[in-house]
């Protein structure tokens, strides 16, 4: 098989609360997609549809790697929602109800929590200016930065970057037209995952993000992590079990004392094919 082309290769398409992922296995085989072929693969209109596209490689420190891929091509650290379903794939495989998961990020311990229901430690959330990354030195509890309604957001690294902003109502913000000039500040070297979030009650949160190199999406794992730590550092709560409601539904978030955010939440799948 080739390394560089898709063409041939069996995926499957799974879903993490209509996160969406095409999903290739390339333990046996290499893969290395170029850009334009990822693109392909995740536009609806010409290939499979997808959010990311994630590659499943042998680890020699966990049980398996995973490789991430934004629709624009670009190569990202971490991902809550696929290491879900990644995680249901190597639990499915090895019948056990636990496996671990080699990212850029760091090793992911992941559980099996019920049917189709998998509990992630997406690893210590860091607030370092230079972990986020930020381009210069700033205060990551209150950035400062002011976007139209959009102000003062909390910056923070779960494996990748995100900016988090608090406001009354995120049902009354226009994400997607004010998100753009928020990743394009020199602040962010790398863009930035966009979070807007309204504290619902003193556990629960309300979550719409936009994602850096995806855009609008149903559900962000990392961003739910992202706002959590962000509201209890912000001093909004001092829960350390948060549920947050995403577009299409929850995921529970717990803030361990060592500074670790444990994911929880379904996957689906939706279909296998060839590409
Ligand atoms: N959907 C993801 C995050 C995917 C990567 C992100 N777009 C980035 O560029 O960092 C999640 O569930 O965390």
């Amino acid at each position: 098989m080739d390394a560089e082309s898709g063409t041939g290769r069996a995926f499957v398409k799974m879903h993490g609360l209509k996160n969406h992922f095409v999903i290739v296995d390339a333990r046996v085989a290499p893969y290395r997609p170029a850009a334009a072929e990822i693109a392909r693969i995740c536009d609806v209109d010409v290939g499979v549809g997808a959010d990311q596209l994630v590659v499943i490689e042998p680890s020699a420190r966990a049980d398996v790697f995973m490789r991430l891929y934004n629709v624009d091509g670009r190569e990202v650290e971490a991902c809550g929602n696929a290491t879900r379903c990644v995680a249901w794939i190597a639990l499915e495989e090895t019948g056990g109800d636990h496996v671990r998961i080699e990212t850029l990020a760091g090793v992911l311990e992941c559980r099996r929590i019920g049917e189709r229901q998998v509990s992630c430690d997406m690893g210590r959330v860091s607030m370092d200016w230079q972990d986020v990354p930020l381009s210069e030195e700033r205060d990551t509890l209150n950035l400062g930065l002011n976007v139209g309604p959009l102000v003062n957001p909390a910056a923070l690294s779960v494996g990748n970057p995100h900016a988090v902003f608090f406001v009354d109502d995120v049902d009354a913000i226009d994400v997607a037209g004010l998100a753009p000039t928020v990743q394009g500040d020199r602040l962010f070297p790398h863009s930035v995952n966009v979070g807007v979030a309204t504290l619902r009650s003193a556990d629960r949160l309300q979550l719409i993000v936009y994602e850096r190199g995806a855009g609008l999406t149903q559900a962000c794992g990392t961003g739910a992590c992202a706002a959590a730590f962000a509201a209890r550092a912000r001093g909004l709560t001092e829960a350390t079990q948060l549920t947050v409601e995403l577009p299409a539904g929850e995921v529970g978030i717990e803030i361990r004392s060592d500074g670790h955010a444990v994911m929880s939440g379904p996957v689906a799948y939706c279909f296998r094919g060839i590409l």
